[in-house]
């Protein structure tokens, strides 16, 4: 049995993930905690699992590193010099392993996928993402992530900036500028969590979306992580190389 704890426990992932890892043969919950509780609760833990807050997360994997427990990561807000920090905190215990990932669904990390691979094939790209209006952040991690690996695509592929005349604009009506890709936000109350990848070029568009319709859809996801994560000394980012993806 690998023993698991959970860090926001009672929010809206962290409550999905304690059922998941309760419902599974394999796993047992040792701890819940939530803001304000003492993360000593998790002593005994093998993994943290964490959806806590942007603001919050590193503290907490500090005290995960330090206490020898492994974390699997899904709260949002890692740009790279938090990747850096975070590296730096493992040198210290290397026999640690911490998994963040932007996004736990499998369609979401194919629709990243799939658009790093469409990005050199269009001259433009735009990405819309629009999820439940009690989210804190924006862009969403996965939308930044998202943008980030299109720009990439791009600049391998030598593609100039995508074609755009505006000259005069209301602040934020182009949305931000991720390593200049532009993402716009929805928040509406009903959604979930949703993306859309817009590429176009003369004459066709190519649209990539996908949908968490339910927070149950990162539970695969989250669990692989979980099952993963003490093999993965180290930092992992993403999820694809526990789920094959190379
Ligand atoms: N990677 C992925 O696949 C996904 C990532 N996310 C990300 O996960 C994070 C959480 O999302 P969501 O569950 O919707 O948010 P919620 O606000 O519903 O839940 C966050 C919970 O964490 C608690 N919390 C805050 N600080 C701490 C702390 N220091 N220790 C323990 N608990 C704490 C909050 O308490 P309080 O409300 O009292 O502050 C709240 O109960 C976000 O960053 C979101 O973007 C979400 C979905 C999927
Ligand atoms: O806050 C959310 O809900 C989500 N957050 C992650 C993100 O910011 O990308 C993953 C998913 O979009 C849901």
């Amino acid at each position: 049995m690998t023993k698991v704890a959970v860090f926001g426990a009672r929010g809206k992932m962290g409550a999905e993930v304690c059922r998941a890892v309760e419902g599974a043969e394999d796993l047992e919950l040792v701890a819940a905690v939530d803001a304000g509780e003492d993360l000593r609760a998790a002593e005994g833990a093998d993994v943290a699992v964490d959806f806590t807050h942007p603001d919050a997360v590193m503290d907490n994997l500090a005290w995960c590193v330090a206490h020898g427990v492994h974390a699997v990561v899904g709260t949002t807000g890692f740009d790279d010099a938090r990747l850096e920090r975070l590296r730096a905190l493992l040198a210290e215990r290397p026999e640690v392993g911490v998994l963040v990932a932007a996004n736990f669904s499998i369609g979401a990390v194919l629709m990243m996928r799939f658009a790093e691979q469409a990005a050199a094939f269009y001259e433009s790209v735009e990405i819309v993402e629009l999820h439940h209006p009690g989210k804190a952040d924006a862009p969403s991690g996965t939308a930044t992530t998202t943008a980030r690996r299109v720009a990439a695509a791009r600049a391998a592929a030598d593609l100039p900036a995508p074609p755009d005349a505006t000259m005069q604009e209301l602040p934020g009506a182009r949305g931000a500028d991720v390593d200049g890709i532009r993402v716009h936000g929805v928040r509406l109350r009903g959604l979930v969590a949703h993306q859309e990848v817009l590429l176009g070029s003369e004459g066709e568009t190519l649209t990539l979306r996908h949908d968490s319709l339910d927070r149950v859809s990162f539970m695969p996801g989250v669990l692989a992580a979980v099952r993963a994560v003490g093999d993965r000394p180290g930092l992992t980012v993403g999820i694809e190389p526990v789920l094959g993806l190379g």
